[in-house]
């Protein structure tokens, strides 16, 4: 995360000369965060900042968007609607921050306030304000999948979710409920992780193959085979 609100930092001169990348940024870290009843500020009532509201409510997330006008779009989703210009007052209690207003001056406050406040901030239209982005993602049921091209090309970032989306076996999301319902079961069984691993792996595999969950006998079949 990037705290002090600044530049990204650039590789050490040592590293570029180790990977042979010269003054190349440093890809984020992705990670996975709980947003389900965190509050979360997004600035600006436009196109980019409905996109930005709509993915954070999409993880549960209590928004609150502070613009001085609004699309219509944004009356009817369960957010707070605060019109008037976004103040760093706004930010009090925030788990993270967006600013799509495009204004630099708003960018800019809310950049120095959220790094003296801790909070992660997405400026759209200055990644080099950005702590955080805001990747391509992907659901299916429990899996989750985000892509980023470190600001690179959104475009680009879209389209790899779209073809991992188009690899995915029909029925993923039973398949995968079907897998978590079986490591329960694969716990009690004897023989150790490493049996209990392969068995899991002959399952996720006959799954993706067969399109969908395993029916009892076959997953009875596979339970009882020799490794
Ligand atoms: C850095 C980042 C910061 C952030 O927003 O988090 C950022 C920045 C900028 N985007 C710009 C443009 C566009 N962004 C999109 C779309 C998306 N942008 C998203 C993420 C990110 N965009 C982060 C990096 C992601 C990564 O690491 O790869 C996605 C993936 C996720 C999301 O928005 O939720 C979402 C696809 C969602 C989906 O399809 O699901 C489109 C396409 C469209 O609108 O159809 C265009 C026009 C075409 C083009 O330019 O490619 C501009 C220039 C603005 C200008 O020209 O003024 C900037 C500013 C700059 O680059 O300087
Ligand atoms: N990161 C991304 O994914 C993308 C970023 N962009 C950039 O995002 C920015 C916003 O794009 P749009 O939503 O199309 O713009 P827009 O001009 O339609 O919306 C801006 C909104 O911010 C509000 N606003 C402006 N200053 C404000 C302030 N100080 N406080 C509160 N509200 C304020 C306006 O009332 C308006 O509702 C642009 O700078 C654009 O270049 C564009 C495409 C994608």
């Amino acid at each position: 995360m990037n705290q002090t609100g600044g530049k990204q930092t650039l590789l050490p001169a040592f590293f570029s000369r180790v990977t042979g990348v010269e003054g190349e940024r440093m890809a984020y870290f992705p990670i996975f965060i709980e947003l389900r009843d965190r509050p979360c500020l997004v600035a600006g009532g436009g196109k980019v900042a409905l996109r930005k509201a709509r993915a954070l409510l999409s993880f549960g997330a209590r928004v609150t968007v502070a613009a001085r006008a609004f699309l219509p779009e944004f009356e009817c989703l369960p957010a707070v609607l605060i019109r008037r210009g976004v103040l760093s007052s706004d930010l009090r209690g925030m788990a993270l921050a967006v600013d799509a207003t495009g204004d630099s001056a708003a960018g800019k406050m809310l950049s120095r306030e959220c790094a003296r406040r801790k909070i992660p901030l997405n400026v759209v239209d200055r990644p080099d304000l950005c702590s955080f982005f805001f990747p391509a993602v992907l659901r299916r049921g429990p899996l989750t999948a985000a892509v980023s091209t470190g600001g690179t090309s959104p475009t680009a970032a879209a389209w790899t979710r779209d073809r991992l989306d188009e690899v995915l076996p029909a029925r993923f999301e039973e398949i995968l409920e079907q897998m978590g319902r079986l490591r329960a079961r694969a716990r009690g069984e004897p023989g150790g992780p490493d049996r209990r691993a392969a068995l899991l792996r002959r399952c996720f595999a006959a799954a993706v193959e067969k399109e969908g969950p395993l029916s009892e006998e076959e997953l009875l079949r596979l339970w009882e085979e020799k490794e």
